[in-house]
């Protein structure tokens, strides 16, 4: 277990560059294992949970060669599938939420796959009915072996057909699209979800030789092909980590810039942070956050309390709602923040009200936050990280307080956000990483 021993009160400033998307990594790491030729993926972020599902690949067989960092070419041309029914490799899987993603390319492929729970963040209920519902559509069959606590998933070449999500997920979608690639005939998926992860790994699968379209929207068409062959990739910025730096520039930022967003890929985020009040700036590709010394939350048009809430792509990502609720801590106004996918992902908030923040904790899906617009500032404390992104939220409201904090538990950090500590010691902040 590692802590960051944080000095709140500095002001940063200077650049910064956003790193690959985690959960695009994730996706099209898994493709890799649709073809027996080379794929080469750039841009891939050296996070643990992208480490990890790396290493589940080449503990399969698959050959991984690092060209350069953050660049890498995967071959998955002798994998093991003996391997892959090993308790060894099931208990590894239960590491990260990503590892799900395994199942379809393998079903697609090999027409086998195991799967026992994936890990990932605990942030309440997070079922798998969507994907396994999808793949059985596609002529799947799954049995659960009760002494080993796994799923053990079968099929000859699977057949295209018309389905329609229950909901919009994230992993489900991605599973699903990468099982009926190699399908015999079409699938029609709706309501399938559409953030740029899933476009993205679209895009790789196409230049593989698959034929997807409706890319972009909830209403994917994907005509089977009989194989796949090797193709280039080049990840996203991470655009939660974008909003994270967004969010750490309003609260304790002298102007920041950060490089190199693919702000078309940013959605409605930049717009939320408006809503609270804190100016984000576009500069071609680049954005710049000036120093914010006041920021007033917007009321709705007429002239009701501002909410934020999370909704499936193009709505707002659950996954920056932590971040824009320690914004608003110290904004003029007040916002009830809702978190509408995850319910146990609001807990955190004790910790800010620890520190001094105005808070309501209506229930496990709502806080209301009475920002302090500035009058009263945070303090410093000890707290743990219970999930990445409530961890990188603490790690702002930290940076924000009067005197020293401390942050146990940053493993789960570690899990999203590149070398943290270092790149924003850089800027000016005072964190350091101790052994426990
Ligand atoms: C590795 C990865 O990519 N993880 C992301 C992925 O997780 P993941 O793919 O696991 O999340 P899902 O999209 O499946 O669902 C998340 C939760 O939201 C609920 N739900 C989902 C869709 C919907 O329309 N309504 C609804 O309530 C589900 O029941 C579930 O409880 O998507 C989540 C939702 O954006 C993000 O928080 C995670 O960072
Ligand atoms: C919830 C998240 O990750 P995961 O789905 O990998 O647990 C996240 O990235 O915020």
């Amino acid at each position: 277990m590692a802590s960051f021993i944080i000095e709140g009160g500095r002001r940063l400033t200077g650049e910064i560059v956003p790193q690959g998307a985690k959960n695009e990594a994730l996706q099209v790491i898994c493709a890799t294992l649709l073809t027996s030729e080379p794929v080469r993926i750039k841009n891939i972020p050296d996070i643990s949970d992208v480490n990890n599902q790396i290493r589940l690949l080449e503990d399969v067989g698959v050959k991984v060669t690092r060209n350069a960092p953050g660049d890498f070419t995967f071959q998955a041309d002798e994998v093991n599938m003996e391997y892959v029914q090993s308790d060894e490799f099931l208990a590894r899987c239960t590491k990260l939420r990503g590892s799900v993603m395994l199942i379809g390319p393998m079903i697609a492929r090999f027409g086998r796959a195991m799967v026992a729970k994936p890990g990932g963040d605990k942030i309440g209920r997070r079922r798998l009915d969507t994907h396994f519902l999808g793949i059985q559509k596609l002529g799947a069959k799954f049995d659960y072996d009760i002494r080993r606590g796994v799923y053990d998933i079968h099929a000859g070449r699977l057949c295209g057909t018309y389905m329609l999500l229950d909901e919009a997920s994230v992993t489900g979608t991605a599973n699903i699209i990468m099982a009926s690639v190699l399908a015999m005939g079409t699938t029609t998926i709706y309501n399938a979800a559409c953030e740029p992860y899933i476009q993205q790994l679209c895009h790789l699968l196409n230049r593989m030789g698959a034929n997807i379209s409706g890319i972009a929207s909830n209403l994917l068409t994907i005509v089977g092909v009989d194989s796949l062959h090797g193709a280039a990739h080049t990840v996203l910025p991470d655009m939660i980590e974008v909003g994270s730096f967004i969010g750490m520039a309003a609260m304790v930022g002298d102007g920041i810039s950060i490089k190199n967003v693919s702000y078309d890929n940013l959605g409605i985020i930049p717009y939320t942070f408006s809503r609270l009040g804190v100016q984000v700036l576009r500069h071609g590709d680049d954005l710049f956050i000036p120093r914010h010394d006041h920021y007033e939350i917007d009321s709705f048009l007429d002239g009701s309390f501002m909410t934020l809430s999370d909704a499936p792509w193009p709505g707002l990502t659950p996954d920056l709602l932590s971040v824009l609720l320690v914004v608003a801590t110290q904004a003029k106004g007040t916002v009830l923040i809702h978190q509408k996918m995850f319910e146990s992902r609001l807990f955190f908030v004790d910790k800010l009200i620890d520190m001094g923040a105005q808070i309501i904790l209506c229930d496990p899906h709502r806080a209301v936050v009475v920002g302090h617009d500035h009058q009263i500032r945070l303090r410093g404390g000890r707290m743990t990280s219970p999930d990445i992104r409530a961890g990188i939220a603490l790690l702002i409201a930290a940076m924000s307080a009067d005197g020293t904090s401390r942050i146990s538990n940053i493993e789960q950090i570690d899990r999203g956000y590149e070398n943290i500590e270092s790149r924003l010691t850089a800027l000016g902040a005072c964190i350091k990483r101790v052994e426990e």
